[in-house]
């Protein structure tokens, strides 16, 4: 039914709009901190972890002085991570995942056994592929991935036990299964939705979890040592981030329930999906070619600050008024990670002849800072986050797009699970924050009188 060219739909969405507006006014009348953030844009503190530090800025006398980025894993820098294997000549994922999960280095015999565990669990439960990935493909790999950690459930035969033996078992299982639901995921959706051959190739036990996933995702199984070096180094590097992220935030909120491992990484695959969080890699490279299409000049300073700054004002690309991998919650001159990135994306970029492309990324990177200040009146500084390089990296690897955030799932869910045991050994106590409630009381009115 229509009114006033109306559909019903449409109205329910007009009320929807309108009965759910708060004015602003109201969250610093009652100091509410929005986003749980400071004034100061710091984050609001609401609990302690062992596990990743992310340093952005120096609070000196209240004050909020921007640094340069530093991220450690159970407090080791991770440029002395990334420095020590790539020394040795070996992966390196494999090492943080136990690093991660176990709050210490492990020796050589712990981390042969260690990474013998993960090979032994590089298989899905038998009738899953055929049932849970095959019968029902999904468009979106990051959906996909979400149900098949909640398909898991019913094919774990303890999934409710909470007892820590448990969980690590179950956390070992998740890492070395998520490059596989996400190799065939993405099989399925390329043979049902683009009507290409179906590859389903088993995962080879001596391969790392980089080479695995390059083995899989490849029709003819062939990659190069330099490939999965660089996909190696790009999972250490969006292995963990402190507890206040919003995906390892999800786990801490979801998991301090009492439920299942699956209901909690299943929920976290969610908030990393999202376009201002893990998703921001796929919309970078989607922001990239819009500017590429409307830039006619990209080496081109004036024209692409024109563009960006019609971006900035919600007039172009996806009008969200965004430049997607810049700026971040804790860091603020630079993101460690985008720096190794930047180091790697520039090398491929010279090899694969792909360097006014790379010199785009470069422009944007210098530019859109001032356009940014001007535009919010800020002296804020928005620096390349993790995003913002590691897109440009994943396609000089030939990697397809669809593929990039959830290369981040599969290399953070050992985060999130060394912060699930955190959350069950240390926890304890339901998150429950407040919300005040401002509309005030109103009578029930018989349907007749409305
Ligand atoms: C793995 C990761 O999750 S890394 C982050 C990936 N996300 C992106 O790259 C998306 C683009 N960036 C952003 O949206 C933000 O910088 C975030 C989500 C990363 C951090 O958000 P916040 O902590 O809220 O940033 P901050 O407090 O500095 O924001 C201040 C203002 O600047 C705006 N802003 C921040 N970054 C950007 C950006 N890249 N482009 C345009 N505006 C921005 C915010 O929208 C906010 O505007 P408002 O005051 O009108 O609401
Ligand atoms: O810390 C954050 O807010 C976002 C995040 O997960 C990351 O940068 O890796």
């Amino acid at each position: 039914m229509q009114i006033d060219g109306l559909t019903y739909l449409d109205r329910l969405a007009l009320l929807a709009e309108k009965n759910n507006y708060i004015e602003p006014d109201l969250y610093e009348k009652y100091n509410v901190k929005r986003g749980l953030r400071n004034s100061d844009g710091t984050g609001v503190l609401v609990g302690l972890t062992e596990i990743g530090e992310v340093h952005g800025y120096i609070l000196d006398e209240g004050e909020r002085i921007p640094d340069q980025g530093r991220l450690l894993y159970r407090g080791i820098d991770i440029w002395d991570i990334v420095k020590g294997f790539q020394k040795e000549g070996r992966y390196g994922f494999e090492e943080v995942c136990y690093l991660l999960l176990f709050g210490e280095l492990p020796d050589r015999q712990w981390l042969e056994e260690f990474t013998n565990l993960l090979a032994e669990n590089r298989c899905l439960p038998d009738g899953f592929v055929e049932d849970m990935i095959l019968k029902a493909p999904s468009n979106d790999i990051m959906n996909k991935l979400a149900r098949s950690v909640l398909a898991s459930y019913s094919y774990d035969k303890n999934p409710d036990d909470l007892s820590i033996k448990n969980v690590v078992r179950q956390s070992i299982e998740l890492i070395a299964r998520f490059p596989i639901m996400v190799a065939y995921g993405y099989q399925a959706k390329v043979h049902f939705y683009e009507n290409q051959s179906l590859y389903i190739h088993l995962p080879r036990k001596e391969l790392s979890t980089a080479e695995n996933f390059l083995y899989m995702i490849r029709p003819d199984n062939h990659y190069t040592r330099l490939e999965a070096e660089l996909l190696d180094l790009a999972l250490v590097l969006h292995a963990e981030h402190g507890g206040g992220n919003n995906s390892t935030f999800t786990v801490h909120v979801v998991s301090s329930t009492g439920t299942d491992i699956y209901s909690v990484i299943a929920a976290a695959v969610g908030s990393l999906k999202g376009p201002k969080h893990g998703g921001a890699n796929i919309k970078v490279m989607e922001m990239i070619d819009d500017i590429k299409t409307n830039v006619r000049d990209w080496a081109d300073e004036e024209e692409i600050k024109y563009y960006l700054t019609k971006i900035l004002n919600k007039e172009a690309f996806d009008k969200k008024g965004l430049i997607y991998g810049l700026g971040h919650a804790v860091y603020t001159l630079s993101d460690p990670r985008a720096v190794l990135l930047k180091n790697k994306a520039a090398e491929l970029a010279r090899e694969k002849n792909m360097e006014e492309e790379f010199g785009l990324y470069l422009t944007i990177e210098k530019v859109a800072p001032e356009l940014f200040a001007a535009k919010k009146g800020t002296e804020k500084i928005i620096a390349p986050n993790v995003d913002f390089y590691s897109g440009f990296v994943y396609k000089m690897l030939n990697i397809p797009v669809e593929l990039y955030t959830p290369i981040f799932a599969i290399a953070r869910i050992s985060g999130w699970c060394a912060h699930l045991l955190e959350e069950l050994v240390s926890g304890g106590r339901i998150i429950r924050p407040a919300y005040k409630n401002v509309i005030g009381k109103r009578k029930y009115i018989p349907l007749e009188q409305r």
